[in-house]
């Protein structure tokens, strides 16, 4: 193989969304079948054993695009040469812990995460932080890392676009590759909203198939918003191979683009657009090519639509300032 590897680094490697995430990197499913990679595993020094257990694991499929593992400590060596980085290690709520503690928390692991990403990673490099907040998160590292275009850091809502998708074809009958142009507006949290007034359902609008203004309000929003909790109510731990998938599909969508004709979630810096305040990290439907992304544009908002966006958007600058109070932006 003559290809360079593309460098793939992962934070919190040795967590579970770590371990179903990296062998699937590893196999070629991030960035595609002939493309070699190197991975850069992140951890705290508790989890270090873990990960050397888990690339030790690595090894042992023999993965042919696999081309080395680096396991540190240390964010400089971690970020070294990245082309892409999975900022997936956060700090989770414990009990006891207000909302200020969160953020604070996550500000000292996601702020010299940028801070290294700025120093240390390729001209290319793109984010995506998985870590919740999300989105706050990765304003964090954004605002750590000036020398690096706003545009690269990037926060999933991928799953919740993914989710939305198979709640929508279990209405309607519809497979899911027949249901395009959905978007997931706002924060990943309980406040996101998922937007069908735009979404296809084989070539027709997805609001009129479904037809059920009440079961869209009622059962399809809050379903898809607080699935992640309802997950984590009945495995007794947060989503994490899905996790790991809508990571995969959102980095390979970045890369190799949306299909003709369709678009996807990201959260990503607002320009504006859709009256979101500029560089809040909220999710947009967007198209990817070459390696960039767009808003799409021009899309009518209705009144109901437009109540939601602005109810998660508002959550979001709260959070904006809650970091900014806390010195972390
Ligand atoms: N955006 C989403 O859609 C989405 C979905 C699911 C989970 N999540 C979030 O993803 C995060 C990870 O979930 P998980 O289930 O893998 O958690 P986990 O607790 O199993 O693993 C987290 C790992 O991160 C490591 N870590 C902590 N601080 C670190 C640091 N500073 N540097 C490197 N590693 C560090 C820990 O040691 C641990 O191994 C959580 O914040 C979770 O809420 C987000
Ligand atoms: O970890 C969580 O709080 C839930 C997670 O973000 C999810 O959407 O599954």
């Amino acid at each position: 193989m003559t290809r360079t590897p593309v460098n793939v680094t992962v934070t919190g490697a040795a967590g579970q969304i770590g371990y179903a995430l990296l062998f699937r990197i590893a196999s070629g499913q991030l960035l595609g079948a002939d493309v070699p990679v190197r991975l850069r595993l992140l951890e705290i020094p508790q989890g270090l054993k873990a990960a050397e257990g888990t690339a030790m694991e690595l090894d042992d499929c023999a993965f042919p695009l696999l081309q080395g593992i680096d396991i540190t400590d240390d964010p400089n060596v971690a970020f070294d040469g990245a082309n892409v980085a999975l900022l997936v290690g956060a700090r989770p709520r414990t009990k006891g812990m207000e909302r200020g503690d969160l953020l604070e928390a996550n500000g000292g692991i996601f702020k010299p995460q940028g801070k290294a990403i700025n120093d240390r990673a390729a001209d290319d490099i793109k984010v995506l932080v998985v870590g919740n907040p999300a989105n706050t998160n990765a304003l964090i590292a954004q605002a750590a890392a000036p020398d690096v275009p706003a545009e690269r850091f990037t926060a999933m809502t991928r799953l919740d676009h993914n989710r939305a998708l198979s709640q929508l074809a279990a209405k309607t009958g519809a497979p899911v590759s027949e249901i395009k142009r959905l978007t997931i507006w706002g924060n990943h949290s309980a406040t996101q909203y998922p937007d069908v007034f735009h979404a296809e359902i084989a070539g027709k609008n997805a609001a009129e198939v479904i037809d059920d203004q009440a079961w869209l309000a009622d059962t399809f929003i809050p379903t898809v918003a607080k699935r992640g909790a309802a997950i984590i109510e009945a495995r007794g731990a947060s989503s994490a191979a899905s996790a790991a998938n809508a990571a995969i599909d959102h980095i390979h969508t970045w890369v190799n683009g949306t299909a003709e004709g369709d678009w996807t979630s990201m959260g990503i810096p607002s320009d504006g657009s859709y009256g979101v305040p500029e560089g809040l990290i909220s999710s947009f439907p967007v198209t990817c090519k070459g390696g960039t992304y767009e808003i799409v544009q021009g899309l009518d908002v209705n009144e109901f639509s437009r109540s939601r966006i602005d109810a998660s958007v508002k959550e979001l600058e709260e959070e904006r300032e809650a970091v900014r109070g806390l010195g972390l932006i």
